[in-house]
């Protein structure tokens, strides 16, 4: 069966958090690592997201995995194609989501699309072309000091525009409110204006159903999870999507359960603090591994304790102390350092027994999965906006995982996320 939608994620918990949005709106959606291998049976499924660790790639690296994916759902007979990148916009001074975006609009044949990564149930509103997370801009968040991605700059239309040759124009508030034909007239006119791009205010979730409605007939579009919502919708309106019955629905993964946090966000220093209060955690200095330290005496260490339920390893730090790791190792250095320790001790981990995993930080959710070998994800209940239970397919013997975005996920996340994961 030929999928409606396929979309291409930059990282490995975005993927996550755009399928979650699909099932939750009644599409079912299969979460692949890479494009795959010839030969990988794929579940039944209305959408397909290809993750890939784009995010912060070099610029040519990250297009040409991204147009490879694309090639790949072309040939599965996607009629809509989605770039889906973060809600707080993480890019670096030369991408990647300009560029990457630029270069699908050009395989497409395509002239004109939006950027849209508003997601109000998470906080991340737009109002007049400028980003919020809460009540504080985008610039005024802890994600000025992202130790990849800082972002200084929370006005879209300017930062996008600083990353791509196509201009860059806005669909305000007010247009939007009026509703998907207002919205498509204001495409028409920014496209005789000369824009390649449109930033589009949204606020709440029926901005984005709107928005969602006025790009019923567009090849490509680009932006967070929350601008999925309205996509099912229009393919049901258009009698391609049928309802299933729990899109939901995963299988149950028993066996001893670990946390590994790499991201340095303020949501997970504060769920490493609350999981500290009940149960075991291992701190890992970045300065110690660059000193050669063993990612098996962490194994160790978990080993002797994941009997009594789960355990933490994290790597995850306050800006202050990431900005003095970064000064003696360099910023790539210090993430390719936690990255590759990561990825080894979830080996470890798994080689060990352990069946049920969660990983915070989106990077560092692409290095443990891509270590463990998994080829794709079946997706789950939410546990929290954003971040489903999944189960992995292609690889023996499947696991449970719940990929944390850094941003995402309540105080409790790491204990809850077993709870949800069944
Ligand atoms: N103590 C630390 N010092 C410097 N970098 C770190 C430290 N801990 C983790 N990192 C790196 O920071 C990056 C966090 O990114 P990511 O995993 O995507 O988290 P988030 O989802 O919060 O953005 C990763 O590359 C990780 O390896
Ligand atoms: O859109 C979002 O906020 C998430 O889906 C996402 O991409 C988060 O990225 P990380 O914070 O790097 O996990």
């Amino acid at each position: 069966m030929p999928i409606l939608l396929g979309a291409i994620a930059d990282d490995f918990t975005g993927a996550t958090d755009l399928c979650s949005m699909l099932v939750r709106n009644g599409m079912r959606a299969v979460q692949l690592i890479g494009v795959p291998e010839a030969g990988l049976v794929l579940p039944d499924t209305d959408a397909v997201v290809i993750a890939l660790k784009s995010r912060t790639a070099p610029v040519e690296e990250a297009v040409a995995r991204s147009l490879a994916a694309l090639d790949w759902l072309g040939r599965q007979g996607a009629r809509q194609f989605l770039f889906k990148y973060c809600s707080t916009f993480d890019s670096t001074e030369k991408g990647n989501i300009g560029p990457v975006a630029d270069a699908l609009m050009d395989a497409l044949g395509c002239d004109f699309t939006i950027a849209c990564p508003a997601f109000p149930e998470t906080g991340r509103t737009i109002f007049k072309g400028h980003l919020f997370v809460g009540d504080l801009l985008l610039s005024d968040t802890h994600m000025r000091h992202h130790p990849l991605t800082p972002m200084t700059d929370a006005n879209l239309v300017r930062v996008l525009q600083r990353q791509t040759r196509r201009k860059v124009g806005l669909v305000p508030f007010d247009v939007v409110r009026q509703g998907p034909d207002a919205i498509r007239a204001r495409f028409v006119h920014l496209r005789a204006e000369g824009c390649g791009y449109a930033i589009t205010d949204a606020i709440l979730d029926e901005d984005l159903r709107r928005l969602g409605a006025a790009c019923s007939d567009a090849t490509l579009i680009t932006g967070g999870s929350g601008i999925a919502m309205g996509l099912p919708e229009n393919f049901r309106r258009a009698g391609l999507l049928r309802a299933t019955a729990a899109a939901d629905a995963l299988p149950s993964i028993r066996g001893p359960e670990a946390v590994l946090a790499g991201s340095c966000s303020a949501a997970t220093l504060d769920q490493i603090e609350a999981f500290q209060e009940v149960r075991p955690a291992l701190r890992l200095d970045p300065l110690r591994l660059a000193d050669g330290f063993d990612p098996a005496e962490a194994v160790a260490w978990a080993r002797a304790r994941t009997g009594e339920g789960p355990v933490l390893i994290y790597a995850s730090a306050p800006p202050e102390q990431v900005r003095a790791i970064q000064d003696r190792l360099g910023r790539e250095q210090a993430g390719t350092l936690v990255e590759t320790a990561m990825a080894a001790i979830a080996r470890g981990l798994v080689e060990a027994g352990v069946r049920r995993l969660v990983v915070a930080g989106g990077e560092t959710s692409g290095a443990v999965v891509e270590a463990l070998g998994v080829k794709g994800l079946v997706i789950g209940p939410v546990i929290d906006p954003g971040v489903p239970a999944t189960v992995s397919i292609g690889r023996e013997p499947p696991l449970a995982l719940a990929l944390k975005s850094g941003n995402f996920g309540a105080r409790d996340f790491f204990t809850k996320a077993f709870r949800v994961m069944p």
